[in-house]
């Protein structure tokens, strides 16, 4: 019956987690999935999270279904995280938000949605990106490209060519794009790339749909969210998913939204439907747990200041990480260029090592990245990263 059903091969990154775990090495290192450890080598619970779990327990509430969209109070604190509490465009009632299943659930309803409303349109994500932008988008039947975006020999970005491909693209073709913390270079626009970036998307009528899953682990959460809202300021039609999993470390709850910015209010309804229509028909609704605590968390000002410092906390400590793995490597290779690891931003670091060096860090020193050299700086600490450094400095010898 299903023996003609293919063998999965297994996720580049869930999958290097399940080998991590399996690893007896107790000098084992996780660098592989994004995800943010602290200085104890432990998954932090934010204290603002702490707080919020308590008013969700006591008093006890039940636990109905939400909403196709989510909890209203969700959704607020994606846009005013995202266009900015104050943005015009949320007092015009122009943008269609709902809440997601983390912002790989974003990421698939916005597919959904370009794949029965765009049909024509295709889907360009940079060169490289994070895997599962390509197995979503595609999942969903809307046939994906790649622009060009990461100049290897370089460590930096394919600027001109990038613009120059996206000159070649057609009308409502969609490009995915990262705001900030790019996965899984490191390597961000400048200000004026981006104003370059959507000054072409709007000539070219392309459809902008920014992915930002590390607001917060960058600049800050404003400047991390300059893309998003200068394509705002130009009046663009914009799709952004966002995910709350790093910066609420509310990762298995399942966090994330997708907003919709229309032109109309018009546009705004009938857009909010058809979100709320593919919801129900992929998962129905949204999770309860988590949407609470984005709730609380977002709309009680003490708790969300709260957050933002302990998010910055989490920011400072990866840089903190950034350059002094920097400085050890150059003091063990001095005739090699490390610039790359403080240039890049956010949570990883293309470090450019070889699928041999990379296999060669885990077999040999316990230490686990991405194949395709990406590093989760947030792996590192002051107890691991001299190991870190050597094992690198090792394989980079030979
Ligand atoms: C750019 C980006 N977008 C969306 C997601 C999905 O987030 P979530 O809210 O958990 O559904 C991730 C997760 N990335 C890390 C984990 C993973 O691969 O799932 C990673 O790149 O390691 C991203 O890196």
């Amino acid at each position: 019956m299903f023996e003609r059903i293919d063998y999965y091969a297994g996720d580049p990154i869930l999958g290097l987690m399940e080998k991590f775990l399996a690893d007896n090495n107790p000098n084992k290192v996780n660098l592989g999935i994004g995800i943010y450890y602290d200085e104890n080598g432990v998954l932090p619970v934010l204290d603002c999270v702490k707080t919020a779990e308590q008013r969700i327990a006591d008093p006890i509430a039940p636990r109905p279904y939400l909403p196709m969209a989510g909890l209203p109070g969700h959704r607020k604190g994606c846009q005013e995280l995202l266009f900015g509490k104050d943005a015009q465009i949320l007092k015009d009632g122009l943008v269609a938000t709902i809440a997601t299943i983390g912002g790989s659930g974003a990421l698939k309803v916005g597919a959904e949605f370009i794949h029965d409303w765009f049909p024509q349109a295709k889907c360009y994500v940079s060169d490289p990106t994070w895997g599962n932008h390509i197995a979503i988008f595609e999942g969903s039947d809307v046939v994906v490209g790649k622009y060009p975006y990461y100049d290897k020999a370089n460590s930096s970005v394919k600027f001109d060519e990038m613009i120059a491909f996206f000159e070649t693209l057609n009308k409502n073709d969609v490009v995915l794009l990262h705001p900030c913390c790019h996965n899984p270079t490191g390597m961000d626009l400048t200000r004026e790339q981006w104003d370059t970036v959507l000054n072409v998307i709007q000539a070219r009528e392309l459809i902008p749909f920014m992915d930002i899953a590390y607001q917060g682990f960058g600049e800050d959460m404003d400047s991390d969210a300059y893309a998003i809202r200068k394509a705002v300021d130009m009046g663009l039609p914009l799709f952004v998913s966002n995910s709350f999993s790093k910066n609420l470390s509310l990762y298995g709850e399942r966090v994330g939204g997708l907003s919709v910015v229309c032109p109309t209010v018009d546009e705004t309804e009938r857009v909010f439907g058809q979100l709320n229509a593919t919801v129900r028909r992929i998962y129905s609704s949204p999770p309860s747990h988590g949407g609470r605590v984005v709730d609380i968390v977002m709309n009680d000002e003490a708790l969300h200041e709260q957050w933002v410092g302990e998010v910055y906390a989490m920011r400072d400590r990866i840089k903190a990480m950034r350059f002094k793995l920097k400085s050890v490597l150059e003091a063990k290779i001095p005739n090699r260029d490390f610039d790359y690891i403080t240039r890049q931003n956010g949570m990883f670091s293309f470090t450019g090592l070889t699928p041999e060096q990379v296999e060669r860090l885990q077999s040999e020193f316990g230490i686990y990245m991405v194949s395709n050299s990406r590093m989760c700086v947030a792996g590192l600490n002051t107890s691991n990263i001299d190991y870190v450094a050597n094992a690198m400095a090792d394989v980079l010898k030979d």
